[in-house]
């Protein structure tokens, strides 16, 4: 007799798989239209991967309910993948409400980081906190964005800008991705900033020549899994120059390029990106023309934030040029201290209204094209047989509400599921 499966989830009134072959990524018209199953169901199986997807009654003649360790009856509601947010700062120790007030009075973040306060007020009080606070902290962050919708979430060091901080910042991310359920993408960014007391050159030679060695060493001993390396290429804190050397040599040791650019100042950030086979950049809400081609032609992934053009009242990167170029473009929270957002339903209805995305393209750079922009879309990002079984229930009859629904995710985000497993039962929350 077959093995039983995990869980068989049947009736949906919509399946949205996003995509049906394969795709790595989506661009241009992929992004218009994307895959929907009406009346659908799913089986995922014991090793958590997806066995089948396909029309209700075709399941249920391969799959009986008893052959289920568990069913959840989906009739009218709408299941979607699990949403992928391929950006967020989640690990830090003191807030910075103080600095929101000062931002709505007119200082610009510019203003407030050379002020000493922003990324080093953030540094100061994360290099001070105990790593178990700092665990604390991240779990109850990643279990709200969770709640939210997410399954992989990309996670970065960044505010320590020394080794023993950073090292600390990538145990903590370490020891969130092995005890909850929420896929982690961890990634290294100890060219965040500039240190206090430090120069530009002084700094990349640090991540150079301390930083970067140490970090190898404990990848190589297994004690920790780094997927990323990052930089903030931005006038004032790291050039074209330092972050060309910083990201190469990140690369040579292995790890995935997905950098900060282009974001308060035009850096060329894209073309280096591009030059440098980057899987992906984050922020350019000041990339140029040039920028846009050389990132469609090297397939490096666009990750948008609207959180931070919104919070900071910058101009909106030009999501529409992109898509329109074949950008493949993708979607963060940019979750940290000057950005407190952890819902990529929020994101998605702010990139539809403020960077005029369609509802189907914020789908699409919130799952597969996010799955990509972390190397992950071959295991994530669709509803696809052989990936992994992350999916949420919608208590809603058309998907486009989880986007239309301003901050009403909570009400009709019915179950989170990862590797089929229920990770969030929303009524459950609501009773207790
Ligand atoms: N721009 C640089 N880094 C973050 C902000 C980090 C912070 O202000 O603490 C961002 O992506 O928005
Ligand atoms: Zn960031």
């Amino acid at each position: 007799m077959s093995e039983n499966q995990r869980l068989l989830v049947k009736n949906a009134k919509q399946v949205v798989l996003i995509c049906r072959n394969g795709e790595k990524f989506l661009n241009k018209d992929g992004m218009k239209s994307l895959s929907v199953i009406e009346n659908g169901s799913v089986v995922i199986g014991r090793d958590g991967l997806i066995k089948a997807v396909g029309p209700a009654e075709t399941i249920s003649a391969q799959y009986p309910e008893s052959s289920c360790d568990h069913v959840i009856d989906a009739t009218d509601m709408c299941v979607l993948p699990g949403l992928v947010d391929a950006h967020t700062h989640p690990v830090w120790a003191g807030d910075r409400v103080h600095e929101f007030a000062m931002k709505l009075a007119g200082a610009s973040y510019m203003d407030v980081h050379r002020a000493g306060g922003g990324i080093h007020f953030t540094v100061e009080h994360t290099r001070a906190a105990a790593a178990s606070e700092l665990l604390d902290a991240l779990t109850r962050r990643l279990q709200r964005m969770l709640r939210a919708g997410t399954t992989l979430v990309e996670c970065k060091s960044g505010y320590g800008l020394e080794l023993q901080t950073e090292v600390k910042m990538l145990e903590v991310i370490e020891a969130a991705r092995r005890s909850l359920p929420i896929n982690i993408s961890s990634t290294y960014c100890g060219a965040h900033a500039v240190p206090k007391g430090r120069t530009e050159a002084e700094a990349t030679a640090d991540v150079l020549q301390v930083q970067l060695p140490r970090l190898k060493e404990l990848m190589s001993a297994g004690t920790l899994q780094v997927d990323n390396i990052d930089v903030f290429c931005e006038r004032g804190v790291f050039g074209l120059s330092s972050t060309h050397r910083i990201l190469q040599a990140g690369r040579d040791m292995g790890l995935n390029i997905n950098f900060h650019g282009d974001e308060l100042h035009p850096m060329n950030s894209a073309q280096l990106g591009a030059e440098l086979g980057a899987l992906a950049i984050s922020h350019l809400e000041e990339v140029t023309d040039e920028g846009i081609v050389a990132m469609a032609t090297a397939k490096t992934a666009a990750i948008l934030l609207p959180t931070t053009a919104y919070i900071l009242r910058l101009p909106q990167p030009r999501a529409r040029d992109m898509l329109d170029a074949g950008v493949i473009v993708a979607l963060g929270s940019d979750f940290n201290p000057n950005a407190f957002c952890c819902s990529m339903p929020i994101v998605m209805h702010l990139a539809c209204v403020n960077m005029r995305m369609s509802m189907s393209e914020a789908l699409a750079a919130a799952t597969i094209n996010a799955a990509y922009a972390l190397g992950r879309a071959h295991t994530h990002g669709s509803l696809e047989v052989s990936k992994h079984g992350d999916l949420l229930v919608l208590n809603c009859s058309r998907w486009e509400h989880l986007i239309y629904q301003l901050g009403g995710h909570q009400e009709i985000l019915r179950y989170v599921v990862i590797k089929g497993n229920i990770v969030h039962d929303n009524d459950k929350t609501m009773q207790m």
